[in-house]
């Protein structure tokens, strides 16, 4: 009919698998972007059986989540994710129940964190840690990953469990471990595929893996919950987790029936917060850490910058509107790294007709991200590290439409704030005490930037050696 010739275009599927045949999935995006050029800005794919419809460049991508953002608002669960939070939790939920428990989210967040005297002081102490960390190594390279998740993960633990915990307390190493692997794993190549096509691969071996960490993760969780349970205090709630038991039980008292404060949403939220918040913050943190060592004089004017502005005392939020480089620095990485490439998945709550193109409602959306981030009719030199893009003449720090890195419309994410602090602070304290240098033998032409792909765009396994400053 003429409603499906307005359809998006895009290749030709096959029966069954679609286009699979056409992606190269060890480097998506990259397909992705080359599809764009062919197809246009709104394109189609069949991945598997499910029709999926491509969002790219700035000008549709702020068009599809700002005019049309109730229409391309409601999310899409990836299968698996599905089977984890059967539609409870933030993330992967819509309806009243995803409102009730973003908004709980938020005011948590903001009454347990952001924007906060309090949460400032807690990254700050946090810093501290990583940095007595990274001096252990003496200079000598090592992997970053892991001290850098354990300090990231703390944030959060701080504001949804009212406490943070030692870098070698087992039950919050495996905490934070389990969860890495169990996210590493959503984004391997079986996992994708199972997404695509769930009925025809439950039985890829990575699925089974996933609920095994999951349900670990689950019980670890309930550990933390009972405890809180125990020491509860109605007068002096320490975190996210009181606040919700608080909040189910006011209800409680007031014979509301169907209320969303129920256990699986409480389990859900927090998984969601610490699933949304560590890899990202982390990621982002490690991608600027290998950029200043790929780039040593923008490194020197890092320092050079902290130096004059600073010194030796420990950093601010209130200094950041002072550090115009050191600022543009870090959202030039969150630009070029684009390390949540493709937003997470919507879906259309509504038929919709945009720029021309029929989309039925229920149809899977992806805002691509990396290709707002890479588009050459909003930055100078897309695919270079170019702090510049985020200042002025004057070199005074300057904000950007086309900067969409937390996406954008009703679907944001809710930790924005909170991962802008979060880099702020460890950015500049880590910048200050340290140089960043290639390993031994290594150069920095050598030094490589080629990203690992998955959900999340990470560097590739790599090491760095942090140079304590002279002044330390
Ligand atoms: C550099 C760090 C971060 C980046 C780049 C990032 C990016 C994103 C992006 C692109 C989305 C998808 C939005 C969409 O669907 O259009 C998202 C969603 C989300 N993020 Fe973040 N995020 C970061 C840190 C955090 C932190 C610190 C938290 C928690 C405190 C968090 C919690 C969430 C949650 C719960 C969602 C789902 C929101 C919803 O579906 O309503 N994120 N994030």
């Amino acid at each position: 009919s003429e409603k499906l010739r307005m359809e998006p275009p895009g290749p030709t599927p096959l029966p069954l698998i679609g286009n699979l045949l056409q992606l190269d999935l060890r480097r998506i995006c990259d397909s992705y972007m080359e599809l764009s050029k062919k197809y246009g800005s709104v394109f189609t794919l069949h991945m598997g059986t499910k029709k999926v419809v491509f969002l790219t460049g700035y000008k549709t991508v702020k068009e599809a989540l700002g005019v049309f953002d109730e229409q391309f608002g409601d999310r899409d669960p990836l299968a698996i994710a599905w089977e984890l939070s059967n539609g409870h939790g933030v993330t992967w939920s819509n309806g009243d129940s995803w409102k009730e428990m973003r908004r709980f989210a938020m005011t948590s967040l903001r009454d347990f964190g952001m924007g906060r005297k309090v949460c400032e002081e807690k990254i700050i102490e946090e810093s501290q840690h990583l940095v007595d960390v990274f001096r252990k190594f003496k200079g000598k390279a090592f992997d970053t990953t892991q001290s850098m998740n354990y300090a990231v993960s703390n944030i959060i633990c701080s504001i949804v469990y009212g406490s943070r915990f030692e870098y070698d307390d087992p039950e919050f190493t495996s905490l934070v471990d389990e969860s890495q692997a169990r996210i590493h794993l959503a984004s391997s190549l079986s996992l994708q595929i199972y997404n695509m096509l769930p009925s025809l691969f439950s039985w890829v071996p990575n699925r089974k893996k996933f609920f095994i960490l999951a349900a670990a993760n689950k019980s670890q969780n309930t550990i933390f919950f009972n405890r809180l349970k125990q020491t509860f205090d109605p007068q002096r709630c320490r975190g996210l987790v009181d606040a919700f038991l608080l909040r189910k039980q006011q209800l409680k008292d007031l014979n509301v029936s169907n209320s969303h404060f129920h256990d699986e949403n409480l389990m859900m939220t927090v998984i969601n917060l610490f699933g949304g918040a560590t890899d990202t913050t982390s990621a982002t943190l490690r991608w600027g850490l290998l950029y200043m060592a790929k780039y040593p004089k923008i490194q020197d004017k890092v320092q050079e910058e902290l130096r004059t502005v600073i010194g030796d005392r420990q950093v601010q939020m209130s200094d950041k509107k002072n550090l115009n480089f050191t600022n543009a620095v870090i959202y030039e990485t969150q630009r070029l790294a684009s390390v949540v490439p493709m937003s997470l998945p919507h879906r259309t709550s509504q038929d919709v007709t945009f720029q021309g193109h029929f989309i039925r409602k229920g149809t899977t959306v992806y805002p691509f991200i990396r290709s707002v981030h890479l588009d050459e009719s909003q930055w100078a030199r897309p695919e270079s590290f170019h702090p510049l893009h985020f200042l002025d003449e004057d070199g005074k720090f300057t904000k950007r439409d086309a900067f969409m890195a937390f996406s954008a419309g009703r679907r944001i994410c809710l930790g924005e704030s909170l991962a802008q602090m979060e880099l702020f602070l460890f950015f500049s304290t880590l910048l200050q005490r340290f140089r960043f240098t290639p390993p031994p033998g290594v150069t920095e032409e050598e030094l490589d930037l080629t990203p690992r792909y998955g959900m999340l765009t990470t560097p590739s396994l790599h090491t760095l050696c942090a140079v304590p400053c002279e002044s330390e």
